[in-house]
């Protein structure tokens, strides 16, 4: 299965809530609009001609809208005119040809506006990015008939446009070994994750060697066990209870000596005690550089979707407690909140690596602005 198609099959939840939105921004229309958009099931009017009329092609036929990299906001592509369609629905000729009635229009008012921000709040794009999402597709929109699928479309080519300079994958460097510090609350998917990236580093031909550093969980530490066996990978572990950065410092020697490219590290995720887990990050650090005064090369966040806008507040969090460069965003599989990867990339602009749609080695891939625009929206790609 391609993982677009995963993605979209997956992101259901996300898109089924939004699409039912946008579905009822058109067609809930108040009852002046509602009066020229009569359901597909009204017999033709006795002035339109018996046989079909023409095919209004369907918007998705329209070409995908190129939404280049770093640009200001544009206005996503010209609708159909807007002089109301009659919802007719095709003749029996229309109907043997596979021909459908032509989509339900509303004119696009402030009403619509309003609506259109309540959809995308509460599809967890956070207020001030659902506000100035809606105000962008507004612009050229105010006062012209749409359709819900144009709604999706301009929606879609929004999202990607706040995606795109955010979605950039882990860097690489010449550097050996080159030390990913692996941060989140606890379950969020940190050993998922690591589990993930250590099987596809693998399959890319690199080293990697991992070290357990969530010494206080047991649980923890057996389970990185399972995913280092799957995916091949050593699994550096310590007794529980005991010193993380300890662990750190070994498994950074050991990496050196190896020659491995990459050591990731997985770290505790207490933050009921804040003081003590900043104490624990900043110690890890500070003994790695002792080996390497550039480590650790990358400080992935993982952040798991179904927490909605408290995604928000723990990117806020671990900034303050480590130096993140980049997001991992997991579950967005099975959950509503997948709107929520807009508001960080809109509220944040941190790199977005890679995203997890799944339980699965497998089951984590780059992250593509375009396809999670087209599956957040339930459009096809
Ligand atoms: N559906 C789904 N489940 C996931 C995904 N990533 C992780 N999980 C599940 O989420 C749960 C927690 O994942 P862990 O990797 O153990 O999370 P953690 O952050 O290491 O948690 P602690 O070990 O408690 O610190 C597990 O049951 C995983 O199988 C994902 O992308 N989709």
């Amino acid at each position: 299965m391609s993982f677009f198609k995963k993605l979209k099959d997956r992101m259901f939840r996300s898109s089924d809530k939004l699409g039912e939105g946008l579905e009822a921004l058109v067609n809930d229309a108040p009852a002046s609009d509602a009066a020229e958009n009569p359901p597909p099931t009204t017999t033709p009017p006795a002035a339109l001609p018996a046989v079909a009329p023409p095919v209004i092609p369907p918007v998705a036929a329209i070409p995908e809208p190129v939404v280049p990299p770093m640009v200001s906001p544009v206005a996503p592509p010209a609708a159909p005119p807007t002089a109301p369609q009659p919802a007719a629905k095709p003749g029996i000729l229309g109907r043997l040809l596979g021909q459908t009635a032509p989509e339900a229009r509303r004119e696009f008012d402030d009403a619509m506006l309003e609506s259109l921000e309540e959809v995308l709040i509460a599809a967890d794009m956070g207020v001030e990015t659902a506000l100035r999402v809606a105000a962008n597709i507004a612009e050229g929109r105010m006062g012209r008939r749409v359709t819900a699928t144009e709604i999706r479309e301009a929606l879609a080519a929004e999202v990607a446009r706040i995606m795109e300079p955010v979605a950039r994958p882990m860097p690489l460097y010449p550097k050996r070994p080159q030390v990913v510090l692996v941060v989140g609350v606890n379950g969020s998917g940190k050993t998922t994750t690591i589990g993930k990236l250590a099987s596809q580093f693998k399959a890319a031909g690199k080293s990697v060697v991992i070290a357990a550093g969530d010494t206080f969980r047991a649980a923890a530490v057996e389970q990185l066990q399972v995913w280092g066996s799957r995916a091949g990978v050593p699994v550096l572990t310590a007794p529980e209870g005991s010193d993380p950065a300890s662990l750190a410092f070994d498994a950074m020697g050991r990496a050196q000596d190896s020659g491995a490219d990459l050591l990731l590290i997985d770290t505790a995720g207490r933050l009921q005690n804040r003081a003590d887990l900043m104490e624990e990050l900043t110690k890890i650090v500070r003994v790695i550089r002792k080996k390497d005064p550039e480590a650790p090369h990358n400080t992935l966040l993982v952040l798991d979707a179904t927490t909605g806008q408290n995604a928000l507040a723990q990117v806020e969090i671990f900034r303050k407690l480590a130096d993140v460069s980049g997001l991992v965003m997991t579950k967005l599989d099975g959950t509503a909140k997948g709107g929520v990867l807009v508001a960080l990339a809109d509220r944040f602009g941190l790199p977005i690596h890679a995203i997890g749609v799944g339980e699965q080695i497998d089951d984590l891939s780059p992250f593509d602005p375009d396809d999670f625009a087209r599956a957040l929206v339930g459009l096809d790609r």
